[in-house]
């Protein structure tokens, strides 16, 4: 009998890399066979299982991605940025799928995942739920329907260990209402107002973040216009969300031809 495709986990102490940890072995779709931390962390050269306070798993705690990733069918990335770039270029030198979760990107960062891309399957998205991809179709339909007079804004809420903004879904939502809008989101996007700003400009997409206590994400888009407004929510209650969608995009991946895909291709929404 032929054995399930093999994952690894990379940032496997984080709070995602936990909770990623979890739905993959529960899985009977998926073969847990690696953990990736960062060198110098305690976990390097232990038993995932005992890390985790339970029984051995077989299944070592390492930092070489690329040894992780060979012979494994997909790498599972919440991580950070600069991390992920480096995940990225050992996925393509391993032919190993890419999902990567990790937000906060800079311009050279995607450009450099784009380049690996052309060689392996990677999965982007700041958000791997199904709600939230179905609210990014939604945001873009009703910013097709109205004009300038209703002003978009989003706001978005975290746990106050995150420590970017504005949130990767937040922009995914704010690249929605810019696309329904048919104009570049770099062009428009109000980020971060304090002091006297000035009034606000007609046209803009405004984004604020809230950071507190253990919110595990929260995304308002507003349109307020003239006398009314038009609130699009999602409430996230449980990371289990972002993990099962990761795993989802991994089966998903197998297969398909290189190139950077999102979850709209994965939930056949594209
Ligand atoms: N796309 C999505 O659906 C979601 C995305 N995220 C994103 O995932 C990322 C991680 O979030 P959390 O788990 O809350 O953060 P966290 O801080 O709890 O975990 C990050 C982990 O990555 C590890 N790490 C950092 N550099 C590394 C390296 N060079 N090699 C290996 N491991 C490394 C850290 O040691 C840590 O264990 C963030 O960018 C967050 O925005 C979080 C939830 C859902
Ligand atoms: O850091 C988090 O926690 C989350 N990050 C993602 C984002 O930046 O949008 C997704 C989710 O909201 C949780």
């Amino acid at each position: 009998m032929t054995q399930p495709p093999g994952i690894v986990v990379t940032g496997a102490s984080g709070r995602m890399g936990r909770m990623l940890i979890e739905t993959v072995t529960a899985s009977d779709r998926a073969r847990l066979t690696g953990a990736v931390e960062r060198s110098g962390h305690d976990w390097i050269g232990r038993d995932l299982g005992t890390c985790l306070g339970g029984p051995e798993t077989g299944v070592i705690v390492t930092d070489d991605a690329a040894a992780a990733f060979a012979g494994a069918q997909a790498a599972l990335d919440f991580t950070a940025p600069s991390a992920t770039v480096a995940f990225a270029r050992a996925a393509a030198e391993t032919g190993c799928a890419h999902v990567i979760g990790t937000t906060g990107f800079g311009k050279e960062d995607l450009s450099a995942i784009a380049g690996s891309a052309k060689k392996t399957v990677i999965v982007r998205a700041g958000n791997m739920s199904l709600g939230v991809n179905l609210l990014t179709m939604l945001t873009r339909k009703v910013a097709e329907a109205l004009d300038e007079d209703f002003d978009i804004e989003i706001v978005e809420s975290h746990h106050n260990r995150k420590v970017d903004a504005p949130s990767g879904t937040a922009l995914m939502l704010g690249e929605a209402a810019a696309a329904g809008r048919g104009v570049a989101l770099d062009d428009v996007a109000d980020r971060g107002r304090d002091g006297i700003t000035g009034a606000r400009k007609r046209g803009d997409i405004g984004f604020a973040a809230i950071r507190g206590g253990g919110i595990v994400g929260e995304h308002d888009v507003i349109f307020a216009g003239p006398g009314e407004r038009i609130v699009l929510r999602h409430i996230a209650d449980d990371r289990g969300l972002f993990a099962r969608g990761a795993l989802r995009a991994a089966l998903w991946a197998h297969g398909k031809a290189p190139g950077e895909y999102d979850m709209l291709d994965v939930l056949g929404l594209g």
